[in-house]
C-alpha cells in the first residue's frame, strides 16, 4: 500500500507530473523535492516557476493537503514508497562523449542520495527522466553499493508530455510506459497510474525497452520535423506548397497528419539531446550505419 511519494526534481516534468499525480490520488502524501531552494519557494508561492495551461489549478487543488514542494530532499525520500527521479539529463559539454551522450552526474548523485537517506524495507526508484538504454544497471548498483540494509527495485517510467500541453497530456496520456524486471515493483506504479488512466493505455515491458523506447520516440519525431523541412526546402525550389503535400502525406493512415508541420528546424528541451545520446548509444554499440542513419 503506498502512503508517500517524493520526486527529486520540481523541473518540467517533476511539478507537473507530480501535482496530477496528488490531484488523482489524494490519499497519498505527493512530495516534490529539490535542491535549488528558489525553485521550490516558486512552487510554493503565487507564481508558479513554470507556466502551462491548468497547472495554476491542479497545484492550488492540492498544494497543503497532499501535495508538498520541499527542499530538505533527504527526510522526504526517507520516507517514501516510491522514489521518482526526474533531475536533468543535459548533452555532456565535457569529458567522454561531450557533445553526444547525455550528462548523468544529477542522476547519479541523486542515487548516492537515495542510498544514503534510505534505512529500512524496501524502496521502490523510478527512472522518470530520460536516460540511456542500460542506465538502470548503473542506477542499481550505486544503490546496491550505498545500501544500508534497504531492498531497491528500480523502474524506467520514462515522461512524454509536451511543453505547451503538460497538464492535457499528464491527465489523458496516450500511454504510460513502465519498464522492470520486478513484478510487484511494476504492479506498484501501474496501480499508481490505474487511478486515472485505462489499463489498454499502461504498457509494460522490460526495463531496457522501456528507456530505449523514449529515445525512440523523440527520434521518431524528430525526424519527422526534419523530412517535413526538406520537403519544404524542395517546395519553395519547385512551387509546390508543403502544407498541402503534408496533408496528402499525412491522410496515409500509416504515416499520419500530426507532427508534419515545417518550420525553421526542430528545438525545444528533448528533441535534438535525446537523438544526439542515441546517435552516441549506437556508435558505442559499434553500429556506425545505424548512428549515422
Ligand atoms: N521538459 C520536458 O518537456 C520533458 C518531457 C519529457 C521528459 N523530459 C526529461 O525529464 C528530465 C527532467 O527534465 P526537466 O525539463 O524537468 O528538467 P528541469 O531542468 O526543469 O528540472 C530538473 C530539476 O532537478 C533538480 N535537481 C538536479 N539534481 C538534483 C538532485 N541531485 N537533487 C535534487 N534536485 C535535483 C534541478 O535543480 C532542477 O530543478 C530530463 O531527463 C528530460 O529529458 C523532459
Ligand atoms: O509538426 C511539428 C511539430 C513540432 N515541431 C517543432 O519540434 C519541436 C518540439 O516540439 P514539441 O514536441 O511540441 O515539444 P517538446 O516539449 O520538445 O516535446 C517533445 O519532447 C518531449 C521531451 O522528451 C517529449 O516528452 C514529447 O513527447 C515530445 O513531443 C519544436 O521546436 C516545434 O516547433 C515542428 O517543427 N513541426
Amino acid at each position: 500500500m503506498v502512503k508517500k511519494m517524493c520526486c527529486i526534481g520540481a523541473g518540467y516534468v517533476g511539478g507537473p507530473t507530480m501535482a496530477v499525480m496528488a490531484l488523482k490520488c489524494p490519499d497519498i502524501e505527493v512530495v516534490v523535492v529539490d535542491v535549488s531552494g528558489p525553485r521550490i519557494d516558486a512552487w510554493n508561492g503565487d507564481h508558479l516557476p513554470i507556466f502551462e495551461p491548468g497547472l495554476d489549478e491542479v497545484v492550488k487543488a492540492r498544494r497543503g493537503k497532499n501535495l508538498f514542494f520541499a527542499a530538505d530532499v533527504e527526510r522526504h525520500v526517507a520516507d517514501a514508497d516510491i522514489v521518482f527521479v526526474s533531475v536533468n539529463t543535459p548533452t555532456k559539454t565535457r569529458g567522454l562523449g561531450a557533445g553526444k551522450a547525455a550528462d548523468l552526474a544529477y542522476w547519479e548523485s541523486a542515487a548516492r542520495m537515495i542510498a544514503g537517506a534510505s534505512r529500512s524495507g524496501n524502496k521502490v526508484v523510478v527512472e522518470k527522466s530520460t536516460v540511456p538504454v542500460r542506465t538502470a544497471e548503473a542506477v542499481e548498483k550505486i544503490l546496491v553499493h550505498n545500501a544500508h540494509g534497504v531492498e531497491f527495485q528500480v523502474l524506467s517510467n520514462p515522461e512524454f508530455m509536451a511543453e505547451g500541453t503538460a497538464v492535457a497530456d499528464l491527465l489523458r496520456p496516450d500511454r504510460v510506459l513502465i519498464g522492470g524486471r520486478d513484478a510487484a515493483a511494476v504492479q506498484t506504479l501501474k496501480d499508481v497510474y490505474l487511478r486515472w488512466v485505462p489499463v489498454e493505455r499502461i504498457i509494460t515491458t522490460n526495463l531496457w525497452s522501456a528507456e530505449l523506447s523514449k529515445l525512440a520516440a523523440n527520434a521518431f519525431l524528430a525526424q519527422r520535423v526534419s523530412s517535413v523541412n526538406a520537403i519544404s526546402a524542395l517546395c519553395e525550389a519547385t512551387g509546390a506548397d508543403v502544407t498541402e503535400v503534408a496533408r496528402v502525406v499525412g491522410e496515409d493512415p500509416r504515416i499520419g497528419g500530426r507532427f508534419l508541420d515545417a518550420g525553421v528546424g526542430f528545438g525545444g528541451s528533448c528533441l535534438q539531446k535525446d537523438t544526439l545520446s542515441l546517435v552516441y548509444a549506437c556508435e558505442c554499440g559499434g553500429l556506425p550505419e545505424a548512428a549515422g542513419y
